[in-house]
């Protein structure tokens, strides 16, 4: 668990404990990534992110000081009223212990997923994990071992070589993903489907929430 400075101390214990979590923003839309795109989800936003990709789509996110603490309790009540599929993102929601956050929502019935680069180890229950691997951060053995999607992101050549490396990672079954890096999707979509044309265990996975202007 990463530490926030300007806390009660019994805010740092109920951090501990997984009941109060930084929450930069919680909202109702449509998943627009990977294997469940175009299904309705609410989103859980966690601040905290310490893996520092230079093209990262959401840096608001990486200082978790700034976002403020919330009571799991609450949120998984909001988020539940809403939705019946809750995506937990972040920032990079493993850097805390989300055992309390998950067994309360499951409790309301939802069912859990969560985008991770998978730098941290896992914890809580999470019904689908979809693990993003960072160069910067390689993902923990464990994490390697839950994920059911695995979404490699596109940037540049060398990140075609590196999503093979990770796929040799994964279980079998995982569903193998190439989304390209938002800013260079006019380049790079073109050498996307080629790729995946020669290389058919992977499918294209396309940020369609940025297409169709939602959050
Ligand atoms: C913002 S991250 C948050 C969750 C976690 N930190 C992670 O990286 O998986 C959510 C997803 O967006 C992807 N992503 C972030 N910035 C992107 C960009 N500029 N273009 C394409 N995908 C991006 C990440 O790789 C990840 O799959
Ligand atoms: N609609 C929508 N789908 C998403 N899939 C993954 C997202 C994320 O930022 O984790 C995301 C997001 O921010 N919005
Ligand atoms: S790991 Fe995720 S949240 Fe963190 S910098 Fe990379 S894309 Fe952004
Ligand atoms: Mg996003």
């Amino acid at each position: 668990m990463i530490n926030i400075t300007s806390t009660t101390t019994e805010q740092q214990q109920l951090l501990k404990e997984g009941k109060l979590l930084p929450i930069m923003e919680h909202f109702y839309t449509i998943q627009g990534e990977g294997a469940y795109t175009g299904v309705a989800t609410y989103f859980i936003r966690l601040g905290g992110c310490d893996v520092g990709c230079h093209w990262c789509d959401v840096k608001d996110s990486w200082d978790a000081e700034k976002h403020p603490l919330t009571l799991a309790d609450d949120i998984a009540e909001i988020a539940t009223a809403q939705a019946s599929i809750i995506v937990i993102t972040g920032g990079e929601p493993l850097m805390w212990d989300l055992t309390y956050l998950t067994k309360v929502l499951h409790e309301k019935g939802a069912r859990i997923h969560i985008e991770t680069s998978g730098a941290y180890s896992m914890s809580g229950e999470i019904d689908w994990v979809c693990l993003s691997p960072k160069k910067t951060m390689l993902p923990k053995d464990d994490v390697y071992k839950a994920a059911h999607e695995l979404k490699c992101i596109i940037f540049n050549q060398h990140d075609f070589k590196f999503a093979e490396e990770q796929a040799a990672r994964v279980g079998k079954d995982c569903v193998l993903y190439l989304q390209t890096e938002w800013s260079k999707r006019e380049k790079n979509l073109p050498e996307i489907v080629e790729y995946v044309k020669e290389n058919p265990k992977w499918r294209i996975s396309l940020q369609t929430h940025k297409y169709l202007d939602i959050p």
